[in-house]
């Protein structure tokens, strides 16, 4: 069932803001991942992957009580004093917290204000070896986290196998090939400010980026501000609302798979906003393991379209845009 606000459906017209131009909000499909016909939302996933990068998907067994709780836990972590936030810090492990202004996700960001990086502040928990707060502060964070986490990337994992027929490849080809042994599979709580001071009036929640791994797969509190570009190339860029629906997650395909697809799959720009009002929500991002070596599927190139990148280890892919935008 999709639900919209009023304002969401009422159709907008583009405004230019300088190298970029707003066009209301973007329709996207919602897969059914309970559908009895595979087969058609294998077709669904693709069609997707290849407009738009991004698509929602319902019916996909996350309970909604679950994700309050996984909400409830970051509600109450962040308003925490700063310094009992930085005590767990993320680590070279990449598991914990990044405070505000850490990752400055477009290195070529616009804005240009004295804050080295972007608004958000996040927490990421990782497959194993993570910093868990104090049990005495939040005595349900561990399990709450742990179910998310393997709830999520089962989830996951589901949607890969439909993005493998939907390449004509086995179900399960991605674990057969090792994707899914450990793989990188990461839940990050974001939690963007609703007021900014004045030397961040233009600055983003989260600047433009793409995601760098397989698929990653979000779930917010419904506040606005994510926005996606399909056309990155094209100027001024076109930005358009991602508009939140109740009961869906939201996913979308990362640079990992793109460069697999040879680009017939998108790994779509996107940023967060500020919309001036606190703003919550939740990814896992799910990423191969880091051995896989990521070349070209032979059913995305031939001699008129050759392999567009050369292969690439996962691991060393992932650590080098990791580093690129933490500071
Ligand atoms: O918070 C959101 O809606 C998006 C977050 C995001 O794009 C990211 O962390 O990569
Ligand atoms: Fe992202």
């Amino acid at each position: 069932m999709r639900r919209r606000s009023d304002q969401q459906q009422q159709q907008q017209l583009p405004i230019t803001l300088g190298r970029r131009e707003m066009a209301g909000s973007v329709d996207l499909p919602v897969v059914d991942l309970a559908s009895p016909d595979v087969r058609a939302a294998a077709d669904a996933v693709r069609k997707a992957c290849v407009e738009h990068g991004f698509f929602y998907v319902s019916n996909h067994g996350v309970d909604g009580a679950l994700l309050e709780a996984v909400f409830a836990e970051s509600r109450r972590f962040f308003p925490q004093a700063m310094d009992g936030k930085m005590a767990l810090r993320r680590g070279s492990n990449h598991r914990g917290y990044t405070p505000p202004y850490a990752e400055k996700l477009d290195a070529a960001s616009e804005f240009t204000g004295s804050a080295a990086g972007d608004l958000k502040e996040s927490f990421y928990i990782g497959p194993d070896l993570n910093r868990w707060p104090s049990e005495e502060l939040f005595p349900s964070w561990k399990d709450t986290m742990e179910l998310y986490h393997s709830t999520t990337l089962a989830v996951g994992e589901r949607i890969l196998s439909l993005i493998a027929l939907s390449l004509d490849l086995d179900a399960e080809f991605f674990h057969k090939i090792g994707a899914l042994n450990c793989p990188s599979a990461f839940v990050r709580l974001l939690h963007y400010p609703g007021e900014v001071n004045e030397s961040d009036r233009g600055n983003y929640g989260a600047s433009a980026h793409s995601d760098y791994g397989m698929i990653t797969l979000l779930a917010t509190d419904g506040t606005p501000g994510l926005q996606i570009c399909r056309e990155k190339d094209r100027h001024p860029q076109v930005w358009e609302d991602v508009p939140h629906i109740d009961g869906t997650l939201i996913v979308n395909i990362g640079d990992l798979l793109e460069r697999w697809t040879n680009c017939l799959f998108r790994s779509t720009l996107h940023q967060v906003v500020a919309v001036g009002k606190e703003r919550y929500s939740v990814a896992l991002f799910l990423d191969p393991n880091p051995d896989i070596v990521v070349r070209c599927f032979e059913s995305c190139c031939n001699e008129a379209n050759p392999p567009r990148f050369p292969p690439i280890k996962s691991g060393d892919y992932l650590k080098e845009r990791l580093s690129a935008t933490y500071k």
